[in-house]
């Protein structure tokens, strides 16, 4: 089987010419079908543009990046859409749609998917969002919910479709201890069990343990790959 993510001698810079910056150099990294990657390191190492990179949210320079069997050097902006509606995006501040209840921003992430209909995505929806532990608050709005319980929502609506991979970036950092590792160990429970792999960026150093393997940023460049003992010491 072929791994979800597969990227290897990717450089990436902001800026050209004497503005150019260079905040990717030379990256390997890989995520194996079904396995859970932290990627960590200091503010401004590049994880946040490494992911976005994978997200298929920003065009490749320079390397090759494999998503879920799709060469991104070169792609069309019309195949990093299509590859990116593949892909499930947890984001620090949850995105929900304010005005939807919970039901309803889990069940949009199905809208793409042409053969289902409404009533069909809002019961999936109601699934996935008992799966969460939020069955009793199926109709409310993101803003009568709790910091966790929002994130929870997030967690619904990145796997509902039921992607082949997820990209999450400082999913618990506006968190407290608790709700953080809830949350975190929630979707890994849930990842595993559908076999979905996972990309996290992460501050947070008590979500490490959730991890199959840390790859450690500095600078722009991959400077540890293992397991948290052997990586973080
Ligand atoms: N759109 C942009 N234009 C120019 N420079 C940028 C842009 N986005 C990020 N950078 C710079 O690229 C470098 C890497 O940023 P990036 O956000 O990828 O790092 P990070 O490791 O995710 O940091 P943090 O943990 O603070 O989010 C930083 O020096 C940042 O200032």
């Amino acid at each position: 089987m072929e791994n979800p993510v597969e990227i290897r001698d990717v450089t990436y810079a902001y800026g050209e010419g004497a503005l150019r910056r260079e905040v990717l150099r030379d990256v390997e990294l890989r995520v194996a079908p079904g396995e859970i990657v932290i990627l960590t390191g200091p503010s401004g190492s590049g994880k946040t543009t490494l992911l976005t990179l994978v997200g298929a949210l920003r065009g490749l320079q320079q390397g090759s990046c494999r998503v879920l069997g799709h060469e991104l050097a070169g792609a069309r902006e019309a195949e990093r859409v299509a590859l990116r509606r593949r892909i499930g995006f947890i984001f620090q501040n949850h995105n929900l749609l304010g005005f939807l209840t919970a039901r309803q921003n889990v069940a949009m992430a199905l809208e793409m998917d042409g053969g289902t209909g409404e009533a069909q995505r809002l019961e999936r929806a109601g699934a996935l969002l008992g799966a969460v532990g939020l069955a009793e608050h199926t109709e409310k709005r993101p803003g009568q919910l709790s910091g966790g319980q929002r994130q929870r929502v997030a967690v619904a609506r990145a796997l509902v479709a039921r992607p082949g991979l997820i990209l999450a970036d400082e999913p618990t950092a506006a968190l407290d201890k608790a709700s953080g590792q809830e949350v975190v160990h929630l979707l890994r429970d849930l990842a595993r069990s559908r076999g979905t792999a996972i990309l996290l960026v992460t501050h947070d150093p008590r979500i490490l343990d959730v991890a199959d393997r840390i790859v450690a940023m500095e600078d722009g460049r991959v400077v540890g790959d293992g397991s948290a003992q052997a990586v973080l010491g």
